[in-house]
């Protein structure tokens, strides 16, 4: 199958004929128009989701501009595709703008499932094996530490300092090197590639992507400004992943010391040379440039806007983003959350990651933020479906996840719940390899920024509360619209080390 099945890990798309296979119903097609028409442009899991209730189906059709796009409306549908035939269901779709104008290859999130995508998914798989997360602690705390501290100090940059921390922690990380407080060039640069990925993957920014033949045309051409634009974002990225994977390699051969994923990679090397790169080390470059953009997507698909990367950002801030907002809106979850911290850890030191398991109650609140608002908009039908969450399937509710232990005050995870990020973090051979990373150290923002700081609303300007809504934005990503919030500390000397 030509097709693909992308970030949300629910649509799966074909070009070419379709004539010949039994097809899942939909909504009537026009001639050469298919569905162009009933398409829609926003929210589309709201009208995925109806549509799956009026034919009676959690697998729907539907044909655009001579592509075919499966639905997948259920659990147990994207499971049986995309987990049980996923050596069928694993490819992404050929972006002619991307791959073949701007040459953005090497990359796992976007590369086709051949043996390429093997060695590279091989090496990130193995990198971050749950078995290894300790490793990268060290790269999620200090930077966290600086970031609660930042807060303190300037609590109304609340959203560029969450920013710069999902920078900060992924430069550690992939390459083992420590930003600077403001201004930081690696980070800066990352922020201009994710912003040309954004850009490219909007659907139906190019018209290349529809007509590859397009392709051809000169970059004189009127009209032809796509191709003058590959040129320019090609040199972008180059300027994002090759700096840092040089300057770590350069700075490895010289003092051996630096840990992060690089450096581990760079050390099974038997004999690196200063300015060659081997095949296995473009693989390692790529692969550390890749989690940038494990970023991007998410940010495809948590929170916020622009205010941030203008146009890309990150999961992790998108999701640190949602929670900010949940907490806002929802404050008896805020409360519970900084009960159970306050009993079980106190006032005196800060949540650790050997905490988890002692916190059922925060552990259930991030579970929540992944499945109220999850990152990928297009499992969202799947997260807020009534049958599986209730009537109040769009309310922030915690205890959803939680039973209470008999006799005592304190609450347990319900095991017969699935938890969301098997959903929210895709599905079968594509799934999020970065996964176990990204909930450790989500989970270490949350519970820190619960136990030190009290997000309350904004104030205007005649000192009354704005009320908070819940409004997202759907584009590309599911984000929340631009929203404010009072972020203060909870007791005096909070000051971390
Ligand atoms: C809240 C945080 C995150 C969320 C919600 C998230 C979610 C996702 C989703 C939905 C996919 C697509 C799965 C599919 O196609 O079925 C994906 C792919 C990917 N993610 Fe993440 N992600 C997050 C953080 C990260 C981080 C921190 C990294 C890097 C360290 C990362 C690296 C990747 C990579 C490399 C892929 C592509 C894998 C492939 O195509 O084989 N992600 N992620």
């Amino acid at each position: 199958m030509e097709g693909a099945a992308l970030n949300p890990a629910i649509i799966i798309a074909t070009r070419g004929s379709t004539r010949k296979l039994p097809l899942p119903p939909g909504p009537k097609k026009l001639p050469l128009l298919g569905n162009i028409l009933d398409m829609p442009s926003s929210f589309q899991w709201i009208k995925f989701s109806q549509w799956a209730e009026e034919f009676d189906s959690d697998i729907l059709h539907l044909e655009v501009a001579g592509t075919n796009y499966i639905v997948l409306n259920s659990y147990d549908a994207a499971t049986d595709l995309l987990e049980k035939r996923s050596s069928i269901y694993s490819g992404r779709p050929h972006y002619t703008m991307l791959y073949d104008l701007v040459g953005w290859t090497g990359d796992l999130l976007l590369m086709q499932y051949d043996n390429d995508w093997k060695s590279h998914r091989k090496l990130f798989k193995q990198e971050f094996h749950p078995s290894n997360s300790s490793l990268y602690h060290p790269h999620e705390k200090k930077p966290l530490h600086s970031f609660l501290n930042s807060l303190l100090d300037a609590p109304e940059e609340w959203s560029k300092q969450t920013r710069h921390l999902m920078g900060a922690i992924i430069l550690g990380v992939a390459y083992g090197l420590h930003v600077q407080p403001k201004n930081d060039p690696d980070i800066e640069a990352a922020n201009k590639m994710m912003d040309v990925l954004t850009r490219a993957l909007l659907p139906g920014a190019f018209l290349v992507d529809s007509f590859p033949i397009l392709k051809y045309v000169p970059s004189w051409f009127p009209g032809a400004s796509f191709k003058r634009k590959a040129n320019s974002w090609n040199a972008i990225r180059h300027a994002t992943i090759t700096p840092p994977f040089m300057k770590v390699k350069g700075s490895y051969i010289l003092q051996k010391t630096a840990s992060a994923y690089v450096v581990y990679n760079v050390l099974s090397i038997p004999d690196p040379r200063p300015d060659n790169l081997s095949d296995e080390e473009e693989i390692i470059k790529n692969t550390a440039g890749t989690m940038f953009e494990g970023e991007v997507l998410a940010l495809s698909l948590l929170l916020v806007n622009l205010i941030f990367y203008e146009g890309g950002a990150d999961t992790g801030l998108t999701a640190l983003l949602t929670f900010v907002l949940a907490m806002l809106c929802f404050p008896h979850a805020q409360r519970e959350a900084q009960e159970e911290l306050d009993t079980v850890i106190g006032k005196e030191r800060l949540p650790d990651h050997g905490d988890e398991d002692s916190l059922p109650y925060v552990k259930a609140l991030m579970y929540e933020c992944f499945r109220w608002e999850t990152v990928a908009p297009l499992g969202k039908g799947i997260l807020r479906d009534k049958k599986t969450y209730g009537p109040n399937a769009h309310l922030f509710e915690p205890k959803r996840w939680l039973l209470k232990v008999p006799g005592q005050r304190g609450w347990k995870l319900n095991p017969d719940m699935r938890e969301p990020t098997g959903i929210s973090f895709g599905f079968g051979r594509r799934v999020c390899p970065g996964r176990h990373m990204a909930l450790s150290s989500f989970w270490l923002s949350v519970s820190s920024l619960l136990h030190s700081f009290n997000i309350t609303p904004a104030i205007d300007k005649d000192g009354n509360p704005i009320e908070p809504k819940v409004e997202y934005i759907s584009t590309l990503q599911n984000r929340p619209a631009p929203f404010q919030c009072t972020i203060k500390p909870r007791s005096e000397n909070m000051r971390h080390s």
